[in-house]
């Protein structure tokens, strides 16, 4: 599956935790992430993720771009919902594509951990 993984600011440590946790079954699946979340990622564990620009910086619409082609399967996206973001409607054209495509999309530690334990089933 191609995953992509993007947390804001403040959720890149649960993300990082979360991935560390799940490195085995990660490894198994193409990934891909937002700059900075992916650059962490990459120091955090062995796994091999094709970077895209920083969120604010395009990323978001990188990543939307993907959806839009038909080029991802899940999106992780711990979202902090408690700051406003400089590029909000960057990450709203996000959410949205994941409707529009019905690409599953997880926002938050429970509902990734739900998608992980599916994914491990196949
Ligand atoms: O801002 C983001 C998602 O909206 C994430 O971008 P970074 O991974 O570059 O911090």
């Amino acid at each position: 599956m191609n995953i992509a993984l993007i947390a804001h600011d403040k959720k890149k440590e649960q993300l990082i935790q979360f991935v560390k946790e799940n490195e085995k079954a990660f490894s198994k699946h193409n990934l891909f992430a937002t700059g900075t979340t992916g650059k962490l990622l990459m120091e955090a564990t062995h796994l091999k993720i094709e970077r895209k620009k920083s969120g604010p910086l395009g990323g978001d619409q990188e990543i939307g771009s993907m959806i839009a082609n038909d080029k991802l399967d899940i999106i992780i996206f711990f979202r902090d919902a408690l700051t406003a973001q400089p590029h909000e409607p960057d990450v709203s054209a996000l959410l949205r594509l994941c409707d529009v495509y019905e690409v599953p999309l997880a926002t938050n530690l429970a509902s990734a951990t739900l998608f992980l334990e599916h994914i491990n089933k196949k």
